[in-house]
């Protein structure tokens, strides 16, 4: 297995946790780190524990769920506090599948965004639209979440989630439910932010680079965003490493299964139609 090296310093640190409902083990002690700066994929099938994973790390897991292990966000352990018991420190930026669940959907986009920062301008308002490659942004503002498009609300939740100021986002299948074309702008928006975002919540942290956990089912996406991969089977991380060495010579059954699907579905793409002539 490859290993990347790590930017200098750790954001997030994920020890040995275990989640656990009842006597059934939901997510099996995994460990792995994230540094500063860095773009890392967390990939595997339906029920693999990506989303339990991420809502530990942001503590928004539910309260019959057992925790075990730790989890360290810029050195502060949170693994048992819930997100709003955590220092400003130890927040951590996140955007979901759902958008509808990270917006009031009865107010419109501008009075939400006046009212959960401290924006208090519409030039500053307009020019945060603009960074997310949102067009027609003098319209967009006035509008309530339900009349923006599925790609249009994922970026504006991308830039409620920066506006905490963290240098942690995990974004969770922010793109699944995006036709191609949508997917693409909101990757390019991620891409983009990874670059330019500055971690403002706090002194020691100030102008700390974004790092970005990325969570998908779909390797072909992670690969054109995340430099490293944690793959996740059943619970367990079952191979880790940089996403090139991964792509090129994955290690686990599963890794190669995956990459062999991603692979199949591009070939097919690439066959020519095939017509029935017999009359
Ligand atoms: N709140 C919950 N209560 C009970 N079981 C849960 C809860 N959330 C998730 N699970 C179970 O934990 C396991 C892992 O779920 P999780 O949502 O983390 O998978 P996932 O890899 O994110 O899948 P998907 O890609 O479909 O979102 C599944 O068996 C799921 O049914």
């Amino acid at each position: 297995m490859s290993s990347v090296i790590p930017a200098s310093k750790c954001v997030l640190e994920v020890r040995n946790l275990a989640l656990s409902l009842d006597q059934k083990t939901l997510v099996d002690n995994i460990s792995f780190s994230l540094y500063e700066g860095e773009r890392v994929c967390l990939i595997g099938a339906s029920g693999s524990g990506k989303s339990l994973t991420a809502r530990a790390i942001n503590g928004t897991v539910a309260p019959y769920i057992k925790v075990a292990g730790d989890i360290l966000v810029n050195g502060i352990s949170v693994a048992q506090q819930p997100v709003l018991a955590r220092r400003a420190h130890a927040r951590v930026a996140t955007v979901f599948q759902d958008t509808f669940s990270a917006l009031n959907p009865l107010m419109s986009v501008g009075k939400q965004l006046s009212l959960s920062t401290n924006i208090q301008s519409r030039d500053e308002l307009l020019a945060l639209l603009q960074q997310m490659q949102l067009k027609d942004a003098e319209s967009l503002l006035a509008r309530l979440p339900s009349e923006l498009s599925g790609g249009q609300r994922q970026r504006l939740c991308i830039a409620f989630a920066l506006l905490s100021g963290s240098n942690l986002l995990v974004a969770d299948e922010p793109t699944t439910a995006l036709d191609v074309l949508s997917q693409q702008q909101v990757i390019k928006v991620l891409r983009q932010c990874c670059d330019d975002h500055v971690c403002t919540h706090s002194e020691d942290l100030h102008g700390s680079p974004l790092s970005l956990l990325f969570i998908t089912h779909d390797i072909s996406v992670a690969a054109q965003l995340c430099d490293r991969a944690i793959v996740m089977q059943n619970g367990k991380i079952v191979e880790q490493g940089a996403l090139a060495q991964l792509l090129s010579a994955p290690q686990h059954p599963y890794t190669q299964s995956l990459i062999a699907a991603a692979q199949q579905v591009f070939s097919d793409m690439a066959l020519p139609s095939k017509k029935v002539v017999n009359a």
